[in-house]
């Protein structure tokens, strides 16, 4: 059987709807694709879960649903930030609208070095990336990143003779961004402000300094929001930011959690240069 031509087909997407209804986002969620991200100097090859969505007309039916995948299958040779926000531009053209949010989940690795000796291993994170336009205001970016880290709790060090209690914990940041900010420099900010980094791999001599690190660096889950808020309430290539800690206490079993959000006001790059 011959294949029937696209144009003899009824175009039901195109046909007028009547219920006087915009729709805010249509469009695929849910979709795995191959992502390559670069990310200051290196490559790195991901798997990312992909939500393309455009604001609909009320007068139009349906979305153009076919034309987000092949927006992704245009040959883009790797992806940075300023590719991605091409992405979004190209899916505001293609799709016809004036509105839309892209989102893609994925796991990130970082390469860390065992602190004394030496060894090296993959971390892995997760990352989302977030392009939204609205009807009323412009093309925002948001970087979102959760890292684990030690945590180890002041009050148990200070009232105990021996030993405190410590967990792992998951710091979240989410980034809007006003200019360009790498992955590794937001895990950095939440590693630097933690009783201590995590690593895929220690050797003996690497287990003494983390666990005498975290002790000499004892952090409640609002030392943890704070000091991390300071550090993004004075990057000006921040425009506003959510910071969330959980604490998987190992004391009890449910977590401790903090949440501070924040805005770097415009005003701030004039004052600061
Ligand atoms: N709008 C809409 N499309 C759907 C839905 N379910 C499936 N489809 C999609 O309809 C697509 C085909 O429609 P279009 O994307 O408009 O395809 P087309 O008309 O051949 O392509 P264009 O000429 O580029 O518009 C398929 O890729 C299906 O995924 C739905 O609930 N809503």
């Amino acid at each position: 059987m011959n294949a029937p031509d696209k144009f003899f087909l009824p175009d039901v997407q195109a046909s007028q709807d009547h219920r006087a209804l915009a729709i805010q986002r249509v469009g695929v969620r849910g979709l795995r694709y191959p992502l390559v991200l670069l990310d200051g100097d290196s490559a790195q090859h991901t798997v990312a879960t992909i939500e393309m969505t455009v604001g609909l007309p009320a007068d139009v039916k349906g979305t153009h649903m076919s034309r987000f995948v092949e927006l992704l299958e245009v040959e883009r040779g790797g992806l940075d930030l300023s590719g991605l926000r091409a992405l979004f531009a190209d899916m505001l053209v293609r799709l016809e609208a004036t509105s839309g949010r892209i989102e893609a989940r994925f796991p990130w690795f970082m390469r860390k070095t065992a602190p004394v000796s030496g060894v090296a291993s993959l971390l892995d994170l997760d990352v989302t990336l977030v392009f939204e336009q609205t009807e009323h205001a412009s093309l925002s970016s948001t970087l979102i990143v959760t890292v684990p880290v030690t945590s180890l709790c002041p009050c148990s060090k200070k009232i105990s003779e021996y030993g405190a209690h410590n967990q792992r914990s998951h710091i979240t940041i989410a980034a809007c961004l006003r200019g360009d900010l790498e992955i590794g420099e937001l895990v950095r900010m939440a590693e630097e402000e933690a009783s201590c980094e995590v690593f895929g791999l220690l050797k003996r001599p690497d287990e003494k300094w983390v666990t005498e690190r975290a002790y000499d660096n004892p952090k409640f889950v609002e030392d943890l929001v704070r000091d991390i808020a300071l550090r993004l309430g004075a990057d000006r290539r921040i425009a506003s930011w959510r910071v969330e800690s959980e604490n998987f206490e190992s004391i009890h079993n449910h977590s401790a959690y903090a949440l501070i959000e924040g805005e770097n006001p415009e005003a701030y790059d004039h004052a600061h240069g």
